[in-house]
């Protein structure tokens, strides 16, 4: 695979520092620029940073000077990816885009534009043709390619198996989710040691909105999005990487037993296993069968902290199924899943 130079936008925020451990030793991607706001523009990125990784700061990306983020200061890159805030990801992203440099954005600004693909390799790689239908430049060049929300990714990916088994009519899902969620230095500890705050601000919105479209169907370029409705209540809890989500779903057709139900875990056949991208995990969905588990501190870096888990499987009372699903937050939900889609953009000849 020919070697590509990414820039980074946002790469001195809590999700930028995750793209740049991430891709230290890369085999397809090289980091060429980083770009932040302009209190960090200017330094080299090793005194711009505030450096919240447990790994070194990778060397190569130590010495180089953070730039504005403005496309001509990226003319040289392949693609940018972006951890940006929201409040100025909207706007910088699109300039990227016209400027005919393509966009592998974790913000949420573009996810649910109609010709935006909100992708989730194992879910929904076909949805990727939208890309062909974006019109920020004339020839295409320029275009925005996004992944979900930290929760609506684990929770898109276990439900993947479940609706083309049995498909899904409702879910009500509480969340449960780590602080690294909120960035640095996010919650104040004063109001999260030894407890529990039971509202995320903006984020149940998103829940109930974005795995509908992630698990919807394209045809003619459009996103016929999935017709289930979703209840989320979204919590923030103690714990540091891995969001945490008890799922409960009505399904259109009842699965006739609990194994019946699980086998659709186990049996489901990841779409992409045979391109062999670089962060794509052997297996993308491990089913677990000790009642105590997943948990956070124990499994949220199975495989590279790609892995979605699942467990605690059982029939329900008031719905058909109950389980959790656990998926770590920074790394599946935010940085490791946007470097999955452009692996598979570069896979599927999106980026040449
Ligand atoms: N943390 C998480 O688990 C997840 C986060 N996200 C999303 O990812 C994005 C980044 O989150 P996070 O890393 O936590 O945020 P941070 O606040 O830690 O980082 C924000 C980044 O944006 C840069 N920035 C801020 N203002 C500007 C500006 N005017 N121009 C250019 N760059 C600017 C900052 O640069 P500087 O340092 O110079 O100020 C920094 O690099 C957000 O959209 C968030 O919602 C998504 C999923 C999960
Ligand atoms: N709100 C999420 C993180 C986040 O920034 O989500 P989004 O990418 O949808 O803005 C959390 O607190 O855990």
């Amino acid at each position: 695979m020919p070697s590509h130079n990414v820039g980074i936008l946002g790469a001195t925020g809590a999700v930028g520092q995750k793209f740049i451990r991430l891709l230290e030793n890369h085999p397809w991607f090289t980091i060429s620029k980083l770009g932040a706001s302009q209190r960090s523009a200017g330094k080299k990125y090793t005194n711009a940073v505030h450096w919240i990784e447990k790994t070194e700061l990778p060397r190569q990306a130590a010495d180089i000077e953070v730039s504005e983020c403005i496309p001509d200061h990226f003319q040289d890159v392949d693609f940018v990816f972006s951890g940006l805030d929201s409040s100025v990801a909207g706007d910088i992203e699109q300039q990227f885009a016209e400027a005919g440099i393509p966009v592998i954005s974790n913000a949420k600004n573009y996810r649910m534009h109609d010709q935006v693909p909100l992708l989730v390799p194992e879910v929904n790689p076909d949805h990727a043709k939208l890309i062909k239908k974006q019109s920020f430049t004339d020839d295409g060049s320029g275009w925005i390619v996004t992944n979900p929300n930290c929760v609506s990714v684990p929770l898109s990916m276990s439900l993947k198996p479940l609706a083309a088994a049995f498909g899904i009519e409702s879910v009500i899902v509480t969340s449960m989710q780590s602080v690294s969620g909120a960035g640095y230095p996010g919650v104040s500890s004063l109001d999260i040691i030894g407890n529990v705050v039971p509202h995320i601000g903006g984020e149940e919105p998103k829940v109930q909105t974005e795995s509908t479209k992630v698990l919807g169907n394209l045809a003619d370029d459009i996103i016929d999005f999935n017709d289930f409705t979703i209840q989320a209540t979204a919590v923030r809890v103690p714990t540091i990487e891995g969001h945490l989500l008890s799922v409960a779903v009505k399904l259109n057709n009842t699965p006739s037993s609990i194994q019946k139900a699980e086998q659709a875990f186990t049996e489901w056949d990841n779409p992409i296993s045979d391109l062999d991208l670089p962060s794509s995990p052997d297996n993308p969905i491990r089913l677990y069968q000790k009642e105590r588990y997943p948990q956070p501190r124990l499994h949220a870096d199975r495989e590279g902290g790609m892995q979605t888990a699942v467990g605690r499987l059982r029939e329900g009372t008031v719905m058909d199924l109950g389980y959790v699903t656990m998926a770590h937050n920074t790394i599946r939900g935010a940085a490791g899943g946007a470097i999955l889609n452009a692996e598979l953009l570069v896979a599927k000849e999106y980026i040449k």
